[in-house]
């Protein structure tokens, strides 16, 4: 059963360009994403692929000037401003990137506190930072007074008092030591086998192959292969997209093989495939349209020679 089902969303700013002329550009193309309840997606992509993005239209939170289509729906239903509202927060909870999120004039366990929805707040609160290893007194505590591996602790604590059903992880771990990202990362798989579905938005597809248990990647703002996390093993052979397998060869423990060229500038797409160009398999057909969603082997992928 699906929680979150996002087909073919497109995202465009709307700027002003030279002479107050108004022009539109198009930073994400096609992105489809589903999850269900219990289970850890990563969505892994370069930088500008599009994943922070994904989480602030799922949440509602994109910059005025977004023109959103394509459809997101979450529990079955379309997700509108008016519900993205309602759900922010609660239902659908943001782990941000930053610990600069947190309110550095409140001490933290009033922060979480304020964020418990059923249940004794003082009560849940402590059972959470005991389960995440913050002592007593850490409670009192003021934001800048927390260690880095602290702060993205307390960050978890607010999203799982929540209740969240789904909660969306944007690069939780930057910054912290080997330690910390594997515990961190515990933290977010636990969540999934208590039953909540978790989006891990990451670039380390190393680390990310580890804890989820499917894989979406992202290439200039499309969805280009969602796969079970075991096919990304031995020499790539189980993958569907070039980019997916490229992505996958070039980590240091498989051969360090990068592909020439850039990821496109979302002011400069290439027709059809957008990853046509630096395709070793590519021909004049995947020039020619920008390939469909379809399934292949229990997985998504957009490639027209994808078997
Ligand atoms: N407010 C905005 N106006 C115009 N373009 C934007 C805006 N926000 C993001 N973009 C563009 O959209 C694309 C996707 O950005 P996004 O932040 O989603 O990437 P990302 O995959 O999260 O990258 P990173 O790994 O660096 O966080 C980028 O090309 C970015 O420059
Ligand atoms: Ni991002």
């Amino acid at each position: 059963m699906t929680i979150l089902d996002v087909k073919d969303l497109s995202v465009s700013f709307i700027q002003y360009a030279a002479g107050l002329r108004q022009q539109e550009v198009k930073v994400i193309t096609s992105l489809n994403v589903a999850i269900s309840p219990g289970e850890v997606l990563a969505v892994v992509g370069s930088s500008g692929s599009g994943k922070s993005l994904l989480a602030h239209a799922i949440l509602g939170i994109l910059p005025v000037n977004a023109r959103v289509t394509g459809s997101m729906r979450f529990d079955g239903k379309e997700l509108t401003p008016a519900r993205q509202a309602k759900l922010r927060g609660r239902d659908i909870a943001l782990v941000p990137q930053s610990v600069n999120f947190l309110d550095p004039l409140m001490r933290v366990g009033k922060q979480v506190r304020t964020g418990v929805r059923g249940g004794d707040p003082g009560l849940v609160q402590r059972e959470v930072f005991s389960r995440y290893h913050l002592s007593e007194h850490v409670d009192r505590l003021f934001p800048f007074q927390l260690s880095g591996g602290m702060a993205r602790r307390v960050l978890v604590s607010t999203a799982i008092v929540s209740g969240a059903r789904l909660v969306i992880a944007d690069e939780p771990t930057p910054g912290l030591d080997e330690a910390a990202v594997k515990e961190t990362l515990g933290f977010f798989r636990q969540m999934a086998d208590e039953g909540c579905a978790v989006m891990l938005i990451t670039h380390d597809i190393a680390t990310a192959v580890k804890i989820a248990d499917n894989i979406a990647v992202f290439y200039a703002g499309t969805t280009v292969e969602a796969a079970p996390a075991k096919d990304f093993a031995g020499d790539g052979a189980g993958l569907r997209h070039p980019y997916s397998k490229a992505l996958w060869l070039a980590l240091p423990q498989n051969g360090f093989i990068s592909i020439p060229g850039f990821q496109p500038s979302p002011a400069a797409l290439p027709p059809g495939c957008l990853f046509q160009p630096r395709c070793s398999l590519a021909t004049a057909s995947c020039a020619a349209v920008q390939p469909e969603a379809r399934e292949v082997r229990h997985g998504m992928v957009r490639c027209i020679y994808a078997s």
